[in-house]
């Protein structure tokens, strides 16, 4: 059960609105082909209400009403209204798995708790909707009050109930706990449907859930990206690596290859960025850095293991910088299209090196302009050139662009306003790409960095993802100016798009000699 839409909101300072809940939802159950989705709350907001009616709207049309699921309190008919008006047919109501959390949260004996969970749960069945059960703060209670947690089991297992759900609710637990604990529960209870429901706290949900699996958990509460309260949830992408390697006789639906778009999608609309060293959806995991690496995946794949970046979608890339080798450059020439003699590699190279020690980030991208550099040839002519521009920004106007720009031999002038004065310099230069009948590649990816110590003046770093032909191309601008190292970050695309033979996906396949 993928839970994103609902633990995973509960990531600080973030909320997904209604569209952005469906088609994260849509990705999840068409694409992933996880096989049941928690979508929200009950009672939080009219918006949380409004985004699992447009959910349950779709997941009825397609058939997928009964995977989809929502969070309910002991609270009387309250929630059980609330969801059935928002169109929903399954509960996971919220009772309590510590004898703490009951005495003190809601301040109720285990008889008067157990009493009320059954009159939810008949009011449930009779309007049509089937129950699963949380037992909240369950890893504290093994710990704690190991009685209580028997004793509502004994009381759950005894209700028309579908599936009860272990929750590390605090991530408190260790592997070896994770396994006791829940084989004490499957085997006592051996006819019924177990959820264990990780928490990252102590960086230890997948060694808990994968644990939890080998002790005979029936299901598993994932989040996309890991995202969940404080330190978040078990994360989908890596704990399902996890289980098709470590545990083959363990089958899941989920389709590994959808795994990274879906990370992607979450990232954009939940604004925390992916780190890059996070396992299987980080930039920078299937991403060779050290020389000898490179060197060995050429003798024997020497430095690869199962997690092969294909599995996901992915492709394995060579870093460029000062542990680069002759290896990490040929890779990504090749990849170019560009081939070069051995002297000419040595001293290209040493540029890399060069400019990895002065920390200075280098995008295969930026391949071609360094041999053109270092070589001091025409390798990368350059047919197209910012000449001029007047950018302008002010408080309550529309901030405008104008610019002059040469191609090949013709000189083009544009005005345009945008949202931003990059924004108005893009727009200006797709009225002149228009003209050409050329359509500008779409701006994946835009980051800006700076060298720490805060100084205005410090030079800026743009770093610009387009999408070129179905592939991903990156280029950098340099200058004190953000906005003006975007424009050089733009002309240098620009150049790579005449350039076509410099980009695989493309067609024209010339040599490019240097
Ligand atoms: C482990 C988890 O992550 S469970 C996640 C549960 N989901 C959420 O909390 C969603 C976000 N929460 C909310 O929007 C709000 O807290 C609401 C709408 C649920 C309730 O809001 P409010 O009525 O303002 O109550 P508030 O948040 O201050 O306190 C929670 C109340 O719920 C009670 N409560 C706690 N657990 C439960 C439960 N399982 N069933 C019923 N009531 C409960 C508390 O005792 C407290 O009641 P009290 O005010 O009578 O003491």
């Amino acid at each position: 059960m993928d839970t994103t839409l609902r633990d995973g909101e509960q990531t600080s300072g973030v909320s997904f609105s209604a569209s952005e809940k469906l088609t994260i939802a849509q990705l999840l159950l068409q694409e992933v082909k996880v096989d049941r989705l928690e979508v929200a709350s009950a009672r939080v907001s009219e918006g949380e209400f409004q985004a699992v009616k447009k959910i349950t709207d779709w997941a009825a049309q397609h058939g997928y009403l009964d995977r989809i699921e929502v969070l309910t309190f002991v609270d009387g008919d309250t929630s059980i209204n609330w969801m059935l008006k928002g169109g929903a047919r399954v509960m996971n109501l919220l009772t309590k798995g510590s004898l703490n959390h009951l005495k003190y949260q809601l301040r109720k004996t285990p008889a008067q708790h157990f009493e009320e969970i059954r009159r939810v749960v008949e009011q449930a069945e009779a309007v049509g909707i089937a129950v699963n059960v949380y037992l909240e703060d369950w890893s504290n209670g093994m710990r704690n009050s190991p009685d209580y947690v028997f004793e509502a089991l004994d009381f759950l297992t005894a209700l028309p109930i579908r599936r009860i759900m272990l929750p590390d609710t605090l991530g408190v637990l260790t592997p070896s706990e994770s396994y006791t604990f829940v084989k004490s529960i499957v085997d006592r209870y051996p006819d019924h449907h177990f959820d264990f429901h990780g928490h990252n706290d102590y960086d230890l949900s997948i060694a808990n859930t994968l644990e939890a699996v080998k002790a005979g958990a029936h299901g598993l509460h994932l989040t996309v990206n890991g995202m969940g309260e404080r330190a978040g949830n078990a994360p989908l992408a890596s704990t399902i690596a996890v289980l098709n390697d470590f545990m083959p006789e363990v089958k899941t639906s989920v389709v590994e290859e959808s795994l990274y778009t879906v990370s992607k999608i979450v990232e954009t609309f939940s604004g925390i960025r992916i780190p890059a060293n996070k396992p299987i959806v980080g930039e920078n995991v299937f991403t060779q850095t050290a020389g000898i690496h490179a060197d060995g995946d050429k003798k024997n794949n020497l430095y690869f293991s199962k997690l092969m970046p294909e599995r996901f979608g992915r492709q394995r890339l060579y870093a460029l910088g000062k542990t680069s080798g002759k290896a990490n450059i040929e890779n990504n020439l090749r990849e170019l299209g560009i081939t070069l003699g051995e002297e000419e590699l040595k001293k290209v190279t040493q540029r890399i090196i060069e400019l990895g020690d002065r920390k200075e980030v280098v995008t295969p991208e930026d391949l071609p302009y360094i041999i053109s550099d270092v070589l001091d040839s025409d390798a990368i002519e350059e047919r197209v050139t910012v000449l001029n521009y007047v950018l302008t920004h002010s408080k309550n106007l529309k901030p405008s662009a104008t610019l002059q720009v040469r191609i090949c031999d013709k000189i083009f002038e544009e005005s345009a306003q945008g949202d931003g004065q990059y924004d108005a310099f893009m727009n200006a230069l797709k009225k002149i790409y228009d003209q050409l009948d050329t359509e500008l590649p779409v701006l994946t990816d835009y980051a800006v960095r700076i060298p720490p110590g805060g100084k205005t003046d410090a030079l800026c770093e743009t770093i610009i993802t387009w999408n070129i032909g179905g592939k991903d191309v990156k280029t950098r601008g340099l200058d004190s100016d953000q906005t003006v190292s975007a424009i050089k970050a733009t002309q240098k695309m620009l150049n790579l798009l005449g350039e076509s033979r410099l980009i695989k996906a493309l067609p024209s396949e010339v040599e490019l000699t240097v």
